[in-house]
């Protein structure tokens, strides 16, 4: 337990440049305090003591104005700096290393009993200060959530969401394999703070969130590679939000009840059209350049002063 706590305390040291010492951390964090609170009100959920659970957890959000749902998951060496205002919801999970600032929600959308309601941070996620995360889905492995973005759909690793609804900014390695949802439920899940299982190595440093350098559709070999390169990882992000909606779901035939007018069933039909006419017309650029290029090996000069499509951006745009 004390290990548990000398950690707790290490990380917001490390974490916030306006900590002076220990004593301080240990006496003036309200996140700190709200950690240790949880820690206890989620042992008695655990044990089945449901009312003493969320009484405990009720003193805790008097005491520190987080609240805090007996039933959420909180990994180890998670930090939430000043707090006031922060709201996580029964079924969230965080992930070891999370920091989460004042005024952030991980809630959900719909009011069914006993589904995943909430969202699931995997290890390192940073969520900004007033950010609203709603939904059953998960938040990659070291993203990070822009200061009041409203998130409605699941953020890859390493990615950076900014914006009410969120547009996801990919980082430059992108198509390393990002943990898979399941992994992160599942792991989130072993990592309570009980057991700290999984727990990170420590050096592990968080992956970069720079964006990705837009390669330019006239450099070599572009061609064959640009309407898929314009048009893969938004599909498996699309794909990888779908599956993610109708797993957390379970019941994917159900009217979804959407206060936020928000459904999570589907994407908007407009944004898919908008998105299939992109990814075609880039498609037909990519096809005119090989013709360019075929009839320039054939002897003829071909103008060309025009622009290529930058699909990427304008499907990142329509998001
Ligand atoms: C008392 C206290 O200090 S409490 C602490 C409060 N601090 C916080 O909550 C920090 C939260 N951090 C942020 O919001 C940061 O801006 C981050 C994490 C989103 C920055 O992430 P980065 O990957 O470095 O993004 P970067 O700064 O390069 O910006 C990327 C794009 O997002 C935009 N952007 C950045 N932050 C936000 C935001 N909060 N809302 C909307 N757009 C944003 C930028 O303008 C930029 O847009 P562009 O691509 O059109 O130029
Ligand atoms: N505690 C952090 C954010 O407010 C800092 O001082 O920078």
């Amino acid at each position: 337990m004390f290990d548990q706590l000398r950690e707790d305390i290490a990380c917001i040291h490390e974490r916030d440049p306006a900590a002076r010492s220990r004593i301080e951390i240990l006496t003036c964090y309200p996140g700190l305090h709200a950690i240790l609170v949880h820690r206890l009100a989620h042992g008695l959920w655990r044990r089945g003591w449901y009312w003493a659970g969320r009484f405990v957890s009720h003193l805790g959000r008097l005491l520190t104005g987080i609240e805090i749902h007996p039933g959420a998951r909180i990994g180890r060496r998670v930090f939430i700096d000043h707090g006031f205002g922060v709201v996580i919801g029964e079924t969230a999970e965080i992930g070891d290393d999370c920091t989460i600032y004042q005024g952030v929600t991980l809630g959900g959308t719909r009011l069914y009993k006993g589904e995943k309601r909430h969202p699931t941070l995997e290890e390192g996620v940073v969520v900004g200060a007033g950010a609203q995360i709603l939904g059953g889905f998960t938040v990659g492995a070291h993203a990070r959530i822009g200061s009041n973005a409203v998130v409605i759909k699941p953020v890859p690793a390493g990615a950076t969401a900014v914006g009410n609804p969120a547009r996801v900014i990919l980082p430059e390695d992108h198509t390393a394999p990002a943990p898979a949802a399941g992994d992160a439920q599942g792991t989130a899940a072993t990592r309570d703070a009980g057991d700290g299982a999984g727990a990170r190595q420590p050096d592990a440093t968080p992956a970069t969130a720079a964006r990705r350098a837009t390669p330019s559709p006239c450099e070599e070999g572009a061609p064959p590679s640009q309407s898929e390169w314009a048009a893969r990882p938004l599909q498996e992000l699309l794909q990888r939000g779908r599956q993610e909606s109708a797993s957390a779901d379970g019941t994917a035939s159900q009217e979804d009840f959407a206060p936020y007018g928000v459904s999570r069933a589907d994407d908007d039909p407009l944004v898919k059209v908008l998105h299939e006419l992109i990814n075609h017309t880039a498609q037909q650029d990519a096809r005119i350049q090989r013709l360019c290029s075929a009839l320039e090996d054939l002897g003829q000069r071909i103008e060309n002063g025009q622009h290529p499509l930058d699909a990427e951006r304008l499907n990142r745009m329509v998001e």
